[in-house]
């Protein structure tokens, strides 16, 4: 079974007098341990799609199914616990909160997504240390390197059983070794515990990691997706 099947997502931003077709009839399916990369010029749709496929935005038509179960768009509470149940998101500027600490800041976000479970903070733990923050539980984002940063946030969108993670641009302003080591997470993650990953990037570096590529310009996938 895939764990996300997007088919024929259409998406229409209307304001005031203006009107942008920002897709136009999108489909993309994600298996387990899949990691795919959304290439594109800016402006072609790739955070809007993401936006989507994660529950965040509704389309203007188009279907969507996760782990299975198709997502009713007219029903934000249906988004919502898609979202809850299944979806993490990294974004390239972390959004840490920078007063807590970084297992707290992990414990909230299960907190937030009422999964602040026993179970589910044994597996925040487990998360982060398997992602080389054991040491670091006690630190407040400021005194964290970027590398560590973005490691937080994968933990963040990890935590509470996310079987599918969404990245924004997960290496930008990171050193290219740091970014290679969160590459590294993102492919064990994907490998080894059968996560899928949607990563928007514009780093080639992030091909190494890819079992595939799709492109995407004004609103449309342009090469490289058969399902
Ligand atoms: N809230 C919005 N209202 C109106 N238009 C929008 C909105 N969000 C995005 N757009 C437009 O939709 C199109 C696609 O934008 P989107 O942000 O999805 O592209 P992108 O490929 O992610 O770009 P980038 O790489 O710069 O992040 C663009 O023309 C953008 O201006």
């Amino acid at each position: 079974m895939k764990s996300l099947v997007a088919e024929e997502i259409v998406k229409v931003y209307q304001e005031g007098g203006s009107r942008v077709e920002a897709l136009r009839g999108i489909s993309l399916a994600l298996a387990p341990s899949e990691i795919v990369i959304l290439e594109g010029p800016s402006g072609s749709g790739k955070t809007t799609f993401m936006s989507v496929a994660g529950c965040l935005l509704s389309p203007t038509s188009g279907r969507l199914s996760v782990e299975g179960q198709g997502v009713d768009f007219s029903r934000p509470k249906d988004m919502v616990r898609v979202r809850r149940e299944s979806i993490g998101f990294v974004f390239q500027s972390f959004n840490l909160f920078p007063a807590l600490t970084v297992l707290e800041n992990v414990l909230y976000a299960l907190q937030i997504r009422g999964k602040l479970t026993p179970e589910y903070e044994r597996e925040a733990r487990t998360i982060l240390e398997q992602i080389g923050l054991g040491h670091r539980l006690d630190f407040i984002p400021a005194r964290l390197s970027g590398g560590e940063k973005q490691r937080v946030a994968i933990a963040r969108a990890l935590s509470g059983g996310s079987r599918i993670l969404f990245a924004d641009e997960p290496t930008a302003n990171l050193d290219s070794h740091v970014g290679l080591e969160v590459l590294g997470i993102l492919r064990r993650l994907a490998k080894e515990e059968g996560r899928s990953v949607l990563v928007a990037t514009h780093d080639p570096a992030v091909r190494t990691i890819a079992d595939r590529v799709v492109r995407m310009r004004d609103g449309c996938l342009v090469e490289g997706e058969n399902g």
